[in-house]
């Protein structure tokens, strides 16, 4: 790993690293922040995930995450949201290809090639953290709208893996919403039995654990009605008596803005499982 960026931060290290990724077949940004720390100690690690159009750098310089990453001692992952690169297919739209990477693992050409974001952050990423920095085997995952999407499904989808999940205005129905449906008809064809496996609200029946899950969502945010609609995944939970605390919020929008005033709450949260 290549690190191309390091900067001082509430007393610990927020870097960025460039690696080759086998998985992806192109080289991938990371970001890092690690805290101060006994020397030989090894912290727990929270993955955040990010939305649509966003790369390694929107969380690291807009939620202001690191401070409280600082005080309980946790280490903060934070990568790309799809492959990059000239020869990795794309699309013009801001919500398919570049940026827009879903956390799935695609299986229609082109996109097969490199879209496997999911294994990439499931499996690649960390190994490469645990072989790099100083964590520890304890995770925890959280993410925004796209990125929400992509927690909540490594969760759901991997018992035992993660010690917490949360997010922030997630995607909690994909095969429900226009930014949902588009990107799973184009990377995993039109067989909508297919779309199940990678649908948070469709996965929360098959859950082998009912790990607790905390969504924190904005009553002004524009793609609340048309693309989040977050009571579709409650009442799926209250259905199977899968524990969700959802609170909404009055007044806040779809923005850092929103992520910003609440991350602390989530790093705790986090922070307390990882710990427990
Ligand atoms: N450009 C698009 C909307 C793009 C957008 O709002 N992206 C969000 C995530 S949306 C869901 O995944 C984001 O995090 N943007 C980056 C940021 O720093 O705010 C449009 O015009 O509608």
């Amino acid at each position: 790993m290549k690190q191309i960026e390091s900067h001082r931060i509430s007393g610990g290290n927020q870097g960025v690293w460039r690696h080759q990724s086998n998985l992806l077949g192109c080289e991938m940004n990371v970001a890092v922040f690690v805290p101060e720390h006994e020397e030989g100690a090894r912290l727990p690690v929270i993955y955040w995930l990010s939305g649509l159009t966003c790369s390694e750098q929107n969380f690291i310089t807009k939620a202001g995450a690191q401070r409280y990453a600082a005080e309980h001692g946790v280490i903060l992952v934070a990568p790309d949201t799809s492959p990059r690169g000239e020869d990795v297919a794309d699309d013009p739209a801001y919500d398919l290809g570049l940026g827009a990477g879903f956390y799935l693992n695609a299986t229609q050409a082109p996109w097969a090639k490199h879209f496997r974001m999911y294994d990439y952050v499931l499996e690649e990423l960390p190994a490469l953290i645990e072989a790099h920095f100083p964590a520890s085997y304890r995770r925890s995952i959280m993410g925004h709208s796209m990125g929400g999407h992509g927690a909540l499904i490594m969760a759901l989808k991997n018992p035992g893996r993660f010690a917490a999940v949360s997010a922030f205005s997630p995607i909690v129905a994909p095969s429900q919403v226009p930014w949902g449906r588009k990107a799973f008809s184009t990377y995993l064809g039109e067989d909508e039995a297919e779309w199940r496996d990678w649908d948070a609200t469709a996965l929360l029946s098959k859950a082998q654990e009912r790990l607790p899950i905390l969504i924190d969502q904005g009553e002004a945010d524009d793609f609340l009605e048309p693309q989040l609609k977050p009571w579709v995944f409650a009442e799926e939970a209250d259905r199977l008596g899968h524990p969700l605390t959802l609170r909404r919020h009055q007044g806040y929008d779809h923005s850092y803005y929103f992520i910003a005033s609440f991350i602390g709450e989530h790093v705790a949260w986090h922070a307390k499982a990882l710990m427990a």
